[in-house]
């Protein structure tokens, strides 16, 4: 079976095949740390770790490497909003990303890096830019020479005529930009210093890198000239993933990426998810009313491809979809001992079907019809062993059927062990307790004694509580 899938670049299906035998380079456009995340940032991150599973399933090793952008207007912005400095807003905002996509059981991509700490190969990919004539200097500033780049608008096809200046969302068009500027298609891959910002030393002046060369210089010092695959959000296609294109291939002369593949947008009411336009739900605050693993099913029943509406019918769709799972896995957990679950292997046939499905394009939606399939069996398998005293289906066919559940839950990153599927499991601490350890870790912090505040926060994650701080100095919690 071939695994194919839609690459952005050539706007057709085609057969995945990588760079080196077995083995998957993979870049994925990060978060922008200014703000805790909301759900499309949850459906980016989700997809692309559902997509890295997969490969590895596959037998493929993948190397994936997601950034952080921590040099941003946004940032400074609420630095200077909250008195403190950009530094401080990135590392809470990162710290609370983690937490987000744990509970979401996104894995950890292999590396994080982060503008900040890739200056170098930055300021060494501007340079060379310069050299080769494809950017120049102006008054501080270093712009991308676009028509300079013939392939300019091949990845978003999108031609220069066609485009206005300046109407393509965001562009990071400072004031004094157009001024500087030769064309005004060009954009700023290193900005002048500011008064009162952070700026690094360059030998274009003090400054700071824009926003798209800090990809094209992480991809290239993490991954090489040429990576597999090139991922992020439909809303990155232009112009970010376009000026990315022009900024490494003019300096390698290869192509940056096989493949660019792009997740659709969660949607409310027609338009995208997001904190500007102040229609976002944040993960901390879903996750306060559903559970994670209802998000990943919200999230992978639709085709990555199509937008998403953000619905309360849809979660409580996806929430039905998560029991159904769930009641599917415990079948094995409550009956497997008395029905003699030895250690048998997966079905092929199953597992041959979701393959198959999932091979074309990543469809897990199609995928996950296996998974319900084997699901609705067990539990009414689990009624009738329980009312009749023995099972319809035999036994050993059975635990087939649910070996391979487990199996395909793991292959999309939902939960499976006994543990974490049986309701929760009292572990010795009330919630008056916890709410109690709470409220002496909000004194502790408020004398500043942070100290403190961070080791109750240890001695409850210890006990397997996690706690989770919301904005506006309200902690929740959840167990584990
Ligand atoms: N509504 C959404 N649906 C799906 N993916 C999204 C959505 N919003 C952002 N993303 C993706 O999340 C990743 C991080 O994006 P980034 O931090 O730049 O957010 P953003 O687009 O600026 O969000 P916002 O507009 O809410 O500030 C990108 O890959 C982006 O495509
Ligand atoms: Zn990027």
């Amino acid at each position: 079976m071939t695994l194919t899938v839609y690459n952005t670049l050539t706007r057709k299906k085609e057969p995945f095949i990588t760079i080196e035998t077995g083995k998957v380079r993979m870049y994925c456009c990060g978060i922008t740390v200014y703000d805790y995340c909301h759900l499309g940032h949850a459906r980016t991150c989700i997809v692309w770790d559902v997509v890295r599973r997969y490969l590895q399933w596959r037998g493929y090793e993948v190397k994936y490497i997601q950034n952080f952008t921590d040099i941003d207007d946004k940032i400074l912005n609420r630095a200077r909003k909250e008195e403190t400095t950009m530094e401080a807003i990135s590392e809470r905002f990162i710290e609370a990303y983690f937490e987000d996509m744990e509970r979401l059981k996104v894995k950890r991509a292999d590396a994080y890096p982060r503008a900040t700490h890739s200056l170098d190969g930055i300021k060494r990919l501007v340079a060379e830019l310069e050299e080769k004539g494809y950017a120049y200097g102006s008054d501080g500033d270093v712009y991308y020479s676009v028509r300079r780049f013939k392939d300019y608008g091949k990845l978003s096809g999108r031609k220069l005529e066609d485009l206005q200046a300046g109407a393509s969302g965001r562009v990071d068009l400072a004031d004094t930009e157009p001024i500087k500027k030769k064309d005004p298609f060009d954009f700023a891959v290193w900005k002048g210093a500011k008064p009162g910002e952070p700026a690094w030393e360059s030998p274009w002046g003090k400054g700071r890198p824009g926003w798209h060369i800090e990809c094209s210089a992480m991809v290239r010092e993490r991954l090489g000239e040429t990576i597999d695959l090139h991922v992020g959000g439909s809303d990155l296609i232009f112009p970010h993933h376009e000026n990315e294109i022009a900024q490494s291939e003019a300096a390698t002369g290869q192509p940056l990426a096989r493949y660019w593949l792009h997740n659709g947008m969660v949607k409310v009411g027609g338009e995208k998810m997001s904190k500007s336009l102040g229609n976002f739900t944040t993960i901390r605050d879903l996750l306060a009313k559903i559970d994670p693993m209802a998000v990943r099913l919200f999230i992978l029943q639709a085709h990555y491809r199509k937008p998403v509406d953000f619905t309360d019918e849809a979660l409580e769709a996806a929430t039905n979809g998560w029991h159904t799972i769930k009641e599917g896995l415990l079948f094995g957990y409550e009956y497997g001992a008395k029905l003699g679950f030895t250690v048998c292997s997966s079905s092929e046939t199953l597992t041959q079907r979701f393959q198959e499905a999932v091979d074309d394009d990543f469809n897990f939606a199609e995928g996950l019809a296996v998974l319900f399939e084997i699901a609705k069996e067990l539990r009414k398998e689990g009624n009738i062993l329980v009312h009749q005293g023995q099972t319809e289906t035999a036994p050993k066919i059975l635990e087939e059927q649910w070996v391979t559940l487990v199996d395909l839950c793991q292959v999309l990153g939902l939960k499976t062990d006994s543990n974490e599927v049986k309701e929760e499991v009292s572990n010795g601490l009330s919630d008056e307790d916890i709410e109690g350890l709470i409220e002496q870790r909000k004194m502790a912090r408020k004398n500043k004694n942070y100290a403190e505040g961070d080791r109750l926060r240890d001695e409850l994650k210890e006990q397997g509580i996690i706690l989770v701080d919301q904005p506006g100095g309200v902690t929740t919690w959840h167990r584990g």
